[in-house]
């Protein structure tokens, strides 16, 4: 299950993400937003960290304007690693190394072609583990306050 979320700036991008799921048969659950009037996107990024932080979802996909102020709020929710994309290098390798569990992107910088590689790429690559996985453990120290 993807969860997936945006502001009103993202929600056109969102649109066709939830149009290209749908034509994979990939299951997605939506937490909005629903128009293209003016939200708040931190409250976005929060709904669907949490989503992805307990595990009622997989992974997530996050739309804003620029894909930073969304990705920031999702990062703020322990568990989660979002990673805030423009190229297909950066999408595959906050996969393969940072095990990257929210794609956030800008629907004011990256246009929709472009926007559905990322996604798929995002969605079918594996976390390489090894040495990678003593760095994430990293992670949650920080949340901690350990480090
Ligand atoms: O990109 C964003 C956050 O990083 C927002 O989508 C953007 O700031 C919204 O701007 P506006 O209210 O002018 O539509």
């Amino acid at each position: 299950m993807i969860a997936l979320g945006s502001d009103h700036a993202g929600f056109p991008l969102k649109e066709e993400i939830r149009a290209y799921l749908d034509s994979k048969g990939i299951a997605y659950k939506d937490y909005g937003t629903y128009s293209c009037d003016s939200v708040n996107y931190a409250l976005f990024g929060a709904k669907v960290g949490k989503a992805v932080a307990v595990g009622e979802c997989e992974k997530g996909i996050l739309c804003c304007g620029t894909g930073i102020g969304i990705s920031i709020a999702a990062n703020k929710v322990p568990g989660v690693r979002a990673a805030c994309c423009s190229d297909y290098f950066s999408a595959k390798y906050t996969r393969l190394h940072n095990d990257a569990n929210i794609l956030c992107m800008g629907a004011r910088v990256v246009g929709a072609g472009l926007a559905l590689e990322l996604v798929d790429v995002f969605l079918n690559t594996a976390f390489e583990g090894g040495r990678h996985a003593d760095r994430i453990a990293v992670f949650e120290q920080i949340e901690k306050g350990e480090l």
